[in-house]
């Protein structure tokens, strides 16, 4: 049996959502359990098209094990048209088996993303990347307003999950208060997820 991990599942075309997923990573194991950190495929034109098995650079592709065997799953996406991007789309809809197994029922989840503009859609990005999540029956975490940055943010960081504003051309930077989130999420996730594995436990014990 693999050890527990939280899978940080992202999908990133300029880099600003892969900066997220390492900031919540090591929020992750500040809870002190792993963070396998995965991403998927760009979604080709040509619909038979396959990426290389190995990406050239960055986080290694997600397989179906990595995500069937996770404890938990922290699923990060760039906003596109006020909603999740197509890669992370398209490899979500392939999860059917998953659905149909239950192998995510039970097991915390949580969501971040990053925009080019403040209000172009941080939130309505993080709540429709929360669906798919509670049709597979996971446990949906969000940060508390006990995270003072929640309350002091003039960027992004919202309860439904950690955001960034990028900026029109993607070069802002996270700034503290984005990421002290990024890390409380993952820290909260991490936390939560050693608890209901230590209750699991005590209750089969
Ligand atoms: C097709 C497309 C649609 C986008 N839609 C939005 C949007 O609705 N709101 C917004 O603020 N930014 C939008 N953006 C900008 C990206 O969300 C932003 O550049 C993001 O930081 C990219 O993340 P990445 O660096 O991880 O790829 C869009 C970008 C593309 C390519």
């Amino acid at each position: 049996m693999t050890a527990p991990y939280v899978l940080v599942l992202y999908y990133s075309h300029n880099g600003a959502t892969a900066r997220m997923a390492r900031l919540i990573a090591e929020g992750v194991e500040q809870a002190g359990i792993e963070a396998r950190v995965r991403t998927v495929p760009k979604v080709s034109p040509e619909t038979r098209a396959s990426a290389p098995e190995i990406p050239e650079s960055g986080a290694l592709y997600c397989t179906e094990d990595d995500l069937k065997h996770c404890s938990a799953l922290i699923l990060g996406s760039p906003t596109r048209f006020g909603n999740m991007a197509a890669p992370l789309k398209y490899f979500i809809d392939g999860t059917s088996s998953l659905w149909l197994s239950g192998s995510l029922a039970g097991k915390p989840a949580a969501v971040f993303t990053t925009t080019a503009s403040l209000h172009g859609g941080q939130e309505s990005t993080l709540l429709s990347m929360q669906l798919p999540l509670l049709h597979h029956g996971m446990l949906l975490v969000g940060l508390p307003y006990s995270e003072s940055a929640l309350t002091e943010t003039r960027g992004g960081g919202t309860p439904y999950g950690a955001s960034h504003h990028a900026g029109a051309d993607g070069s802002r930077p996270l700034d503290q208060h984005e990421s002290t989130l990024c890390r409380a999420l993952g820290k909260r996730v991490g936390t939560v997820t050693r608890q209901l594995l230590a209750g699991a436990a005590h209750v089969q014990s």
